[in-house]
């Protein structure tokens, strides 16, 4: 070939420096980009030969080198595979792949950060060009009598190709690097880059050091005819094997087959959990795993795994690995990802991804969106399942999932929808349920709660004669579909023991993303409702009174509201007295549903608002018209000690709802000592 010299064809005079300052974070891609381009000629090569227009040599075996040179300060590329001819040079790389480079730099170089390409994929040949100041490639093609093209550039827009010197098929890129980027040369650096691109690329890669110092020992029948032999190490026993000392070997990066690409009746429990190890450094178990694996409409594989996990979602970090054809592309792009997803860990390949395009045309790109919904279903069909036909492992997991799951019902919709009869309750024996059983249990039957009564110590309560049952059907349907919650063990246990005297449930929902799922449960599910073990006393704690008596009672409590409003100083408190079954219970504290989730929600948001402006609201004092100190206050209501009775009653109802305030416990104390003192007299 005569020597030639040109011009690259692009249209911008200075692309390089372009290249070289582009997305300065990151230009450790090159090593991505060239390995792959080097693997590309090798599937090209094997391609020729099973359709019969190549033969592979004796003994072929398809690999990437890297060949780091601190001293030379360069990087060598070389692969064995389908090389290239002096036209296809002058086609690949001095026209499209420059072409290429320039489209893409003039379509994104005045992009912001928040608008970034995914992986910076689609730079290819010349992101070299990044860290290097001269590139040459050393290729010979593997078609007949092709001659060896040497093709050089200097990082301006010229090029020089001439006859070159490579005898085996393939290419060497030969990469000089600029001062600023010495670091890639480094072995260590260069196999820690290339270990996150090319861990799982298809070809073995291997990473050596040109010159290295480094040697190892063999045995002496595992010598391979590239090993470069330094000398025989003496044995210390005539019996010893015979051992070569040699200078170290290329190491091997990377896993041609990594465990997504098996079929999963292929995968044993061992490779799911090793492969889980090694990619995401995480010593202990998954909980499970799901495999996805699909062909049509589009090729998708991957494995997620669920984390042990036992926080709250906040404190949750999942990654999930993105690839295109076992190249690593980058971690948690949320565009093909459903975000709620992204608090697992796991891989996903998907060749037909379009990568070469911005994050914001991922996200309105509908087939992006079909692959997310894809790996949606997936995950909500593998829970389900799980629920129905190995409802015991379910369970055991249930508490580590959960806040997984409930995030994932709040930010997809479609995920709700599938999984709200899956979702789990743990009620107050610990024992697990689903919605529609939760729903069955506090049923009304109004022959039970008359019939089994019984008080705290689990006797049988007398129920008085009622001579009108309730006409009002809705409002007792309303409390059927009621799910009583829990969400401080410990600060609501009064209220327990009555759900349990009361043969009640209620069920366990401490973590801080309850609240906005249950919201979102009972607003996509007409009729269910929640409310806090306090938020009203059902009629399963009362004795069943007449209409009569009722009403008494009912005016009795206009009269002690308005004694305790005074006594509290708080006009906002309401009292009601009922029949409660159990007779040592004098006063509960309930606090209407409405009006307490208000006041969480303002906590919430409402920064350094002053919560005590929203003091009492909602909250109703019920007094046990069946305790001898209610007796007492309706019927002296002028007596010198109603108002502290009163006080005191209003204390110890609250203090069994929630902790007293300094000022009020500071108030309690004192009363308690007076009550006493008359004890004394
Ligand atoms: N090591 C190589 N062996 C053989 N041909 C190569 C090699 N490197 C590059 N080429 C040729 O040069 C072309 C341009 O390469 P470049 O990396 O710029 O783009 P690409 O690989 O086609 O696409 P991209 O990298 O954007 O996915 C390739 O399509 C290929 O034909």
């Amino acid at each position: 070939m005569a020597e030639k010299h040109g011009a690259l064809s692009i249209n911008s005079d200075n692309i390089f420096p372009i290249i070289k300052k582009w997305l300065y974070s990151d230009h450790d891609i090159f090593y991505r980009e060239l390995i792959s381009n080097g693997c590309d000629a090798i599937t090209k090569l094997k391609k020729l030969d099973m359709m019969g227009e190549y033969e592979l040599p004796e003994g072929y075996k398809p690999r990437v080198d890297i060949i780091v040179d601190p001293d030379a300060k360069t990087i060598q590329f070389i692969d064995n595979g389908v090389g290239m001819t002096a036209d296809e040079v002058e086609e690949y790389i001095n026209q499209i792949a420059f072409s290429g480079a320039t489209d893409f730099i003039a379509k994104y170089k005045d992009k912001t950060n928040d608008d970034q390409i995914i992986g910076h994929f689609g730079l290819g040949f010349y992101s070299a060009f990044m860290v290097a100041d001269e590139v040459h490639i050393d290729t010979l093609s593997w078609q007949k009598d092709a001659k060896p093209v040497h093709w050089e550039c200097d990082g301006g827009t010229e090029y020089d190709m001439q006859d070159g010197t490579r005898t085996e098929v393939g290419t060497c890129i030969t990469l000089f690097l600029n001062e600023d980027c010495l670091q890639f040369c480094n072995e260590y650096k260069a196999t820690e880059v290339i270990k996150k691109y090319c861990s799982f690329m298809p070809v073995e890669i291997y990473v050596s050091r040109a010159n290295t110092p480094e040697t190892q020992t063999i045995l002496a029948s595992e010598k391979l005819d590239s090993d470069h032999v330094i000398e025989e190490v003496k044995k210390e026993k005539e019996e010893d094997p015979d051992k070569l000392k040699i200078t170290k070997r290329p190491e091997l990066i990377n896993d041609t087959h990594p465990l997504w690409t098996k079929n999963p009746s292929e995968c044993t429990k061992e490779e799911y959990i090793d492969f889980y190890r090694k990619v995401f450094m995480d010593y202990k178990e998954p909980l499970f795993w799901i495999h996805l694996n699909m062909d049509y409409p589009f090729n998708l594989k991957g494995i997620l795994y669920f984390p042990k996990i036992n926080m709250e979602y906040e404190s949750i970090e999942g990654v999930i690995k993105l690839y295109n054809n076992q190249v690593f592309i980058a971690d948690n792009i949320k565009e093909v990802i459903p975000e709620f997803l992204l608090l697992l860990k796991g891989v996903i390949d998907c060749p037909d991804l379009p990568l070469n395009v911005s994050r914001s045309a991922l996200q309105n790109d509908g087939f992006v969106k079909k692959i997310s919904d894809y790996i949606t279903k997936k995950v909500a069909d593998k829970l389900s399942g799980m629920c129905k036909t190995q409802k015991e492992e379910y369970e055991k997991y249930w508490d580590d999932i959960a806040p997984f799951i409930k995030f994932g019902c709040l930010k997809d919709e479609k995920f709700c929808e599938k999984m709200t009869d899956y979702i789990l309750f743990k009620n107050l024996d610990g024992k697990y349920m689903t919605l529609p059983e939760c729903l069955e249990v506090n049923k009304t039957d109004p022959d039970e709660t008359q019939e089994g009564a019984v008080d705290e110590n689990g006797e049988k309560v007398e129920a008085e004669v009622v001579e009108d049952k309730s006409e009002d059907s809705a409002e007792e349907e309303k409390k059927d579909k009621t799910i009583y919650y829990v969400t401080d063990e410990k600060q609501q246990s009064q209220y327990i023991n009555m759900f349990k005297a009361a043969k009640m449930d209620a069920v366990m929902l401490t973590d801080r993303i309850d609240q906005p799922f249950i919201s979102q449960l009972e607003a996509k599910n007409e009729g269910i409702h929640f409310a806090r073990i306090d938020a009203d006393l059902t009629d399963a704690f009362k004795t069943k009174t007449s209409k009569k008596t009722q009403e008494e009672l009912n005016a009795q409590a206009e009269k002690v509201e308005k004694l305790v409003q005074k006594a509290l100083k708080n006009d906002k408190i309401k009292v009601k007295i009922e029949k409660l079954k159990n007779k040592k219970v004098s006063s509960v504290l309930t606090v209407s549903e409405e009006s307490r989730r208000m006041q969480d929600m303002m906590k919430m948001y409402g920064g350094g608002m002053d919560m005590s402006m929203f003091g009492a609201e909602g909250e109703t004092l019920v007094l046990n018209a069946n305790h001898p100190l209610v007796t007492y206050i309706t019927e002296h209501e002028d007596d010198a000690n109603t108002k502290m009775i009163c006080e005191q009653l209003y204390d110890l109802a609250k203090l069994q709802n929630a902790p007293l305030s300094p000022e009020a416990m500071t108030k309690f104390v004192a009363r308690s000592n007076d009550i006493m003192l008359l004890l004394a007299k």
